[in-house]
């Protein structure tokens, strides 16, 4: 298994955020992660990515325990986080390359490295911009850049097309498609044509709980509509 999550738990103080959630991805599966706002998709998808700490339960990635074994968990994760932190200051290409020396990257590898994310991620036009230069949706690019960087198998992404327009979702959604084609990725979105068009599978948690993990075809043959389904179960 890519991910596997046993009986995961959150609190923070007293408020429980996610209450034993279990689940697993098959390596190169495409799964969307559901949920309304404050169900505990964001806390889950730090506790995978080692930026939190259960407080019971395991995760593992790609058989690596998160909590017991960070560094090489992590060597094998891109993250692109819910608020994607970028440095504003400097260019495009520069961030990447500084991003890819703190994964230890070797200048020569990342050079070609950095020139094969920002064709894959269509930064070539803006790649000599400065960061703070960037329209959001081209920010979100280089986020996703620098989630891919180190060729990972396995992609989390919390919100990655939230506050873009019509165009960019789905310029964004073609990365994450062509950039996936290898890998394990679970990312959270609150779009449910993005779902139709990206997942083979859907998991909807809420109130810190998983209430559905099945695949698209199944869903589909209940003859309702994912939206419909998803206001059903977290009603
Ligand atoms: N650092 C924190 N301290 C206290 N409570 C928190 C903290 N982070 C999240 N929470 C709470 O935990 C619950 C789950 O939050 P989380 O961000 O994981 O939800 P989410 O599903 O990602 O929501 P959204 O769709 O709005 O991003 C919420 O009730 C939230 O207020």
């Amino acid at each position: 298994m890519s991910i596997t999550v046993s009986n995961l738990t959150k609190l923070y103080g007293t408020q429980c955020a996610i209450d034993g959630i279990s689940f697993s991805l098959k390596k190169g599966e495409i799964v969307g992660f559901l949920g309304p706002n404050g169900a505990g998709k964001s806390t889950t998808m730090k506790i995978l990515t080692g930026y939190l700490k259960a407080s019971d339960g395991s995760a593992k990635v790609s058989d690596y325990d998160v909590a017991r074994e960070p560094m090489p968990a992590r060597r094998t994760i891109g993250y692109l986080p819910e608020h994607n932190p970028l440095y504003l200051d400097m260019y495009v290409s520069e961030f990447l390359l500084f991003s890819g020396k703190l994964y230890g990257m070797k200048s020569a590898e990342l050079r070609a490295r950095v020139d094969e994310v920002i064709a894959l991620c269509g930064l070539e036009v803006e790649k000599r911009k400065k960061i703070s230069q960037l329209s959001k949706g081209y920010r979100q690019r280089v986020g996703l850049a620098q989630s891919f960087l180190h060729n990972p198998s396995v992609l989390i992404l919390d919100e990655p097309t939230t506050g873009l327009d019509p165009n960019q979702i789905q310029e964004i959604r073609d990365v994450i498609r062509n950039a996936g084609k290898d890998k394990t990725v679970l990312f959270s979105t609150h779009i449910m044509q993005e779902v139709e068009a990206l997942c083979d599978r859907v998991i909807i948690i809420n109130k810190g709980k998983v209430v559905s993990d099945s695949s698209l075809d199944e869903l589909r043959k209940t003859g309702d509509s994912l939206e419909d389904i998803f206001r059903s179960l977290t009603r």
